[in-house]
């Protein structure tokens, strides 16, 4: 006799040898499963016990980081938060800028603000602090790179880390000298030769829609600037400006999804919209690059002949600029690197297209309305081109270095509408801590309101919203170095008679920040300078600008320093000059 598994015995023989067989085996597959689901249980639980304890960790870790930066934001100055999620009910009912310009106000030069129970924002309106900020954080909030990264893929040049950035920003800013160097009046000449032909076709009744004429303009200019010659004869260059402005309009919308949404067939259209815009960009580096020889000689000399030909008159002279030279200096050529699996092929392109657009667009809309809504400026401009034009008409860049007035105009004008109202820094791992003891907590986003400081009296004096290109020049005295300031206070220099003018350059100085300032600051600010003197001194050469008489009462900018400086989009008309 022998026992089961469950106690019972069975008797020995061949019929018993195989029950037994066949009841410890089931004996085996009852344990082994026994085995197995208590096995399972345990690993169940260990995952379980897992999970809770790192969800507590992680929670524990929100919790003391929440204290941590409620403790220190406590010590900034700013109106206490209406609740728990913030003052973002209040920025959503009203203009930041204005809640801003209220809160410095009150609180002085540092502000904070909730934008939730997690987001911190902190205002600097001290020029002194401003300056140590912008030189000290050189991150940017991950939103940044979001708008760029949602459209063209992912870049290494409009991302939000500075580490990223670094190099290309080098390099792009390389490639722009070698531009401005080359051949900065052959651009903007070219660019207004080829835009004032679309111009007439946007004329209704005379008249033209000043936003969308400055849109042009930015286009032409850049897209002439990054490919050359091809860009020019390029036939689809009016849909991708389209295609652009399309995508510039929803940009910030999409990229303020934190999750991305795919469940949004308008998502899908937007992604197709960037597609396409993303085959042309292709196209047309091809085409540059087929071409190679951006703004050869021979086209230098046929536009030369064929202006001359028609009685009119080029601003300056047109410079050669060899094939050889160009191939291997390409604009392209490490800045955009294919090799590179953390960029998207053309994002960059796409980025400096789309920020150079709309940035130079506003400028350009800005200089237009301040233009023609003061007539005598523009006079005084014209005369300073003819007189720069007998002075060295060799020299492309002297031209526009020797216009003191149309270089303040541009600056004045950006001054009053800058392209952006905020800047934002952000330092993403370490504390901002400041020379004057304030501590900014990692992760805070940190604005400088632009529209503030540059309209700010103490720096910029009593007319501060005043229309004033002579606040950036200082009168020479006597042909000698001596020159009288009559500069950032905004003295009215113009009633000091027609002497020669020398600029006072306000680039660097901390009130004046249309291009930013310290480590991310704007890498084409000199380009662009450069090009829209350039641009305007040919527009100048040829068209007087007036504003359509039924817009001139509607065109008044706002005075208050507060209020969002948005151009009033008049119409405004060319007229032929008689050269
Ligand atoms: C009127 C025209 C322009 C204006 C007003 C403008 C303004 C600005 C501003 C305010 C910034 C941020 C600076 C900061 O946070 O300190 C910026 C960044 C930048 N700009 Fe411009 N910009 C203009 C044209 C251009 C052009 C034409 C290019 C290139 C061809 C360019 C390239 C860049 C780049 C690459 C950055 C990113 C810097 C970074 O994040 O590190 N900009 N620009």
């Amino acid at each position: 006799m022998s026992s089961k598994c469950d106690g019972t015995t069975t008797p020995v023989n061949v019929i018993g040898i195989l029950l037994r067989l066949e009841s410890s085996r089931n004996c085996n597959s009852d344990q082994n499963s026994r085995i197995l689901r208590d096995f399972v249980t345990r690993e169940v639980n260990a995952f379980l016990w897992f999970s809770v304890i790192a969800i507590t960790a992680v929670l524990i870790n929100k919790v003391v980081a929440l204290f941590r930066l409620w403790s220190k934001a406590k010590l900034l100055p700013g109106p206490p938060c209406p609740s728990f999620y913030g003052h973002s009910e209040v920025i959503s009912r009203r203009n930041l800028t204005d809640l801003l310009y209220d809160s410095h106000k009150k609180y002085g030069p540092v502000v904070k603000l909730w934008l939730g129970p997690m987001q911190l924002l902190v205002s600097v309106k001290e020029p002194a602090l401003i300056k140590e900020i912008l030189l000290k954080a050189e991150d940017k909030l991950p939103l940044t790179g979001r708008v760029f990264r949602f459209a063209f893929g992912r870049s290494s040049l409009f991302a939000s880390s500075f580490e990223k950035v670094q190099n290309r920003r080098q390099l792009l800013a390389e490639k722009l000298d070698q531009i401005s160097f080359r051949r900065a009046n052959v651009i903007p000449a070219k660019a207004v030769d080829s835009s004032v032909g679309r111009v007439q076709d946007l004329m209704i009744e005379e008249s033209i829609d000043c936003n969308k004429v400055s849109q042009h303009l930015a286009f032409t200019l850049l897209g002439c600037t990054l490919f050359g010659d091809a860009f020019l004869g390029w036939s689809k260059a009016t849909i991708y400006e389209e295609l652009l402005m399309m995508i510039a309009k929803d940009a910030s919308f999409w990229a303020s999804y934190k999750v991305t949404p795919f469940w949004k067939q308008e998502f899908w259209r937007y992604q197709r919209l960037c597609v396409k815009l993303k085959c042309l960009t292709q196209d047309i580096v091809q085409k540059y690059r087929k071409s190679c020889k951006p703004f050869s000689h021979c086209y230098s000399q046929n536009l030369h002949n064929e202006i001359k030909s028609t009685g009119g008159e080029v601003a300056f002279d047109i410079p050669s600029c060899p094939a050889a030279e160009m191939r291997n200096n390409g604009f392209f050529y490490g800045l955009d690197d294919h090799a590179n699996p953390n960029e998207e092929p053309y994002g960059n392109i796409m980025g400096v297209m789309f920020h150079g657009c709309l940035t130079t667009a506003s400028l350009i809309a800005s200089i237009l309305e301040r233009l023609s809504s003061n007539p005598e400026i523009q006079e005084k401009i014209n005369s300073e081109l003819n007189s720069a034009r007998k002075g060295s008409v060799k020299d492309n860049q002297k031209n526009v270095d020797n216009m003191p007035l149309l270089l303040a105009t541009i600056y004045e004008s950006v001054r009053l509408l800058p392209a952006g109202p905020l800047l934002q820094r952000c330092s993403l791992k370490q504390d901002l801590v400041l020379k004057t003891g304030i501590t900014i907590p990692a992760g805070t986003l940190v604005v400088v309101p632009v529209k503030l400081v540059q309209m700010d009296n103490t720096s910029w004096g009593s007319n501060v919203n005043e229309f004033n290109p002579y606040r950036f020049l200082s009168k020479a005295c006597n042909g000698t170095d001596t020159t009288q300031q009559a500069s950032l206070a905004g003295e009215n220099a113009e009633d000091q008679g027609e002497s020669s003018f020398v600029l006072n350059d306000p680039t660097g100085k901390i009130e004046f920040l249309p291009f930013g300032f310290g480590a991310r600051a704007c890498v084409g600010q000199k380009f662009i300078i450069q090009g829209v003197a350039t641009l305007f001194a040919s527009l100048l050469a040829n068209y007087e600008i007036k504003l359509q008489s039924e817009s001139k009462n509607g065109s008044k900018l706002s005075t208050n320093p507060s209020a969002s400086q948005t151009l009033p989009n008049s119409k405004i008309v060319f007229v032929k000059r008689n050269i």
